[in-house]
């Protein structure tokens, strides 16, 4: 039943009066026990992302009276009921450039068991860069639709983000997929059923073919901007009987949490305050605590950790997925860039310019040969690459059709190396999802996906001596400077438009043979989670690059086969000291805020 009270603006002396920290104590007070998970908001432009999020977030008291209060106040002037919830969204993000928190926008609300970090990601075409960032971070993405005539058609043809959203969502990690089907309430649309099934039944195929299981993805009619099926169940879609938004979160399953595993932490943000360096981020694996000492890739720069902050309120320790900002010593917050990893000192990641790949080509306008340039996207890291070996085409079944053609095409699933411009930090596939899957963009488009399944050692900053803190004298980074117009982890915002410059690769394309390979030990002991996922190297064997736990594996329409044994250098093991994962690593507990 939908509840009239959802439907009307919260009165700003009526509504309750939490701010974040306020929020966050409660938490701390009343459910220390509550799992944290990241909730990422994708869809094309326009389709209700920000107005749905701002309701949930109005709609639980997050969102700050004054703020709320403010908005209220130009709703005359700014044209009604509509602009509110979006405003109140834009509000808070106003709030967080203030407080120099995260770019992509995060916010937090909590259900009966869990706590979530909202990631609203922008969606205009131009903005994809953040969304591949915020959506990187998350473990369930929310997928708004429009069901308002026309709009799903613009969103879901060839020019709209829909698809490219639906990719990205099963290519960065995202675990779980929620379909809203939003502005039930349009007056094209009426709640009507036929135009719900409509829509489920053109986006259903599309989702398979993107490697979604049917069992991953949810689906709910929703009206964002009244706030049914939001918080509570509405009475206006007697033909759909389901939970509502908020109990369908409720009832996912978090992702198992790797605690013991070195740790590795990917940057998103980062910015100076009092003297200190911050850095904001998700921490993927392990944990992290102040007094830590820690390493900086790729700039191989020894750092120890002051203090770990989650929204305002300092925490004892980060666990696996938490969204955390870290106080550092030892560095200028001039020295980090987005897309650095911090890690473990005995254990830490791998920095490489060169990896190979099992890569999927899902656009290419005609033909693409060994030189082709591009912009690869990892974890929050951004480099410009170039593909400078094709040595296998793969046949549907996962077999080799071809080797080292001379060129390749759209839909064909290739064994590739990308050289790029800048040390990336990755791991093989295996050993590290988060760090082993990556994007291709050009000229604003998503071109394909592919996971790493080895990276060469030459050039890999981890070989050299890590060098000791110095926050007084600035050393020379592999990278860019933050300011720079090239592209670097750090400035990178959206890709450049114009047509690219030639990537900056120091030798010929030909020229590999002093490459090195790592690809995943042998003997790498490997969380059960990963394991399970990891079936044997045989030049065979099909293996699915579904990325995600292999509880939820079934044969995927996207699929990989292991690299032919045809890299130019040797298959260093376990002797090359990669980063591994324990063994002993084990499911998240959840963790407690500590008060101040
Ligand atoms: N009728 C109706 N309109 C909605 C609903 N949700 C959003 N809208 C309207 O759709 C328009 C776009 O909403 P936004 O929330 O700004 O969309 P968005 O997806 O965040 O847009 P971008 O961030 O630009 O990608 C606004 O005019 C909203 O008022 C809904 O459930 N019903």
């Amino acid at each position: 039943m939908s509840d009239p009270k959802q439907q009307e603006f919260p009165d700003p002396d009526g509504s309750p009066d939490i701010d974040e920290e306020t929020f966050e104590e409660e938490v701390d007070d009343g459910s220390p026990q509550k799992t944290h998970s990241n909730i990422v908001f994708v869809g094309h432009v326009d389709s209700g992302k920000s107005t749905t999020c701002g309701r949930i977030l109005v709609d639980k008291g997050v969102v700050e009276k004054r703020a709320i209060g403010r908005v209220k106040q130009d709703e005359d002037a700014q044209g009604g009921e509509e602009f509110i919830y979006a405003q109140a969204l834009d509000e808070l993000e106003e709030e967080r450039r203030r407080s120099k928190t995260f770019e992509c926008g995060h916010s937090m609300f909590e259900t009966e068991t869990k706590l979530w970090n909202v990631i609203d990601a922008p969606g205009h075409r131009q903005f994809v860069p953040h969304m591949i960032g915020g959506t990187s971070q998350a473990e369930v993405a929310v997928l708004i639709i429009s069901a308002r005539k026309g709009e799903f058609e613009t969103g879901f043809e060839k020019d709209g983000q829909t698809r490219e959203h639906i990719v990205l969502t099963k290519t960065l990690g995202v675990t779980h997929l929620i379909v809203a089907i939003n502005k039930m309430d349009d007056e094209t649309v009426h709640w009507d059923q036929g135009r719900y099934t409509e829509i489920k039944d053109k986006l259903s195929p599309f989702l398979k073919q993107s490697g979604w299981r049917p069992a991953d993805v949810r689906w709910l009619p929703i009206s964002g901007l009244k706030g049914e099926n939001v918080l509570h169940r509405t009475d206006k879609s007697p033909w759909y009987n389901g939970p509502c938004l908020i109990e369908v979160l409720e009832s996912l399953t978090p992702p198992e949490r790797m605690v013991n595993a070195p740790p590795i932490f990917t940057i998103q943000e980062k910015y100076k305050e009092s003297g200190d360096s911050n850095i904001l981020g998700k921490l993927e694996v392990g944990t992290i605590k102040a007094g830590d000492e820690m390493l900086l890739m790729p700039i191989n720069k020894q750092v120890k950790v002051k203090a770990v902050k989650k929204g305002n309120r300092t925490i004892e320790m980060a666990q696996p997925g938490d969204q955390v900002t870290i106080t550092l010593t030892g560095i200028d917050e001039q020295e980090i860039s987005r897309g650095y990893v911090l890690c473990s000192r005995t254990n830490p990641i791998h920095a490489t310019n060169l990896i190979e790949a099992q890569f999927m080509i899902m656009e290419c306008k005609s033909v693409m040969t060994k030189g082709y340039e591009a912009v690869l996207h990892v974890h929050a890291a951004t480099a410009e690459c170039i593909m400078t070996q094709i040595s296998a085409v793969l046949d549907k079944q996962g077999k080799v059709a071809q080797k080292n053609p001379d060129f390749v095409k759209q839909g064909q699933t290739i064994i590739c190396r990308f050289k790029t411009d800048i040390p990336i930090c990755v791991e093989p596939f295996k050993v590290l999802q988060p760090c082993g899957r990556f994007v291709i963009r050009d000229e604003g488009r998503t071109i394909g996906i592919g996971k790493i399944i080895g990276i060469s050692v030459k050039g890999d900053t981890k070989a050299s001596a890590p060098q000791p803190s110095n926050a007084q004298k600035p050393q020379s980074s592999p990278s860019p400077q933050p300011d720079s117009n090239k592209p670097s982890p750090a400035s990178v915002s959206t890709e450049p438009p114009q047509p690219k410059a030639p990537a900056k690769v120091d030798d010929g394309l030909d020229d590999l043979s002093n490459f090195q390979m790592i690809s995943a030990p042998k003997q790498t002991a490997l969380p059960a989670a990963i394991k399970q996922s990891a079936p044997k190297q045989s030049s065979q064997q099909k293996i699915s690059i579904a990325f995600e736990p292999a509880q939820t594996q079934p044969a995927s329409t996207i699929s990989f086969t292991p690299a032919p044994q045809q890299q130019s250098g040797p298959i260093l093991n376990a002797s090359a000291k990669p980063f591994s994962m324990n063994p002993t690593a084990k499911a998240f507990v959840p963790f407690k805020i500590a008060k101040q």
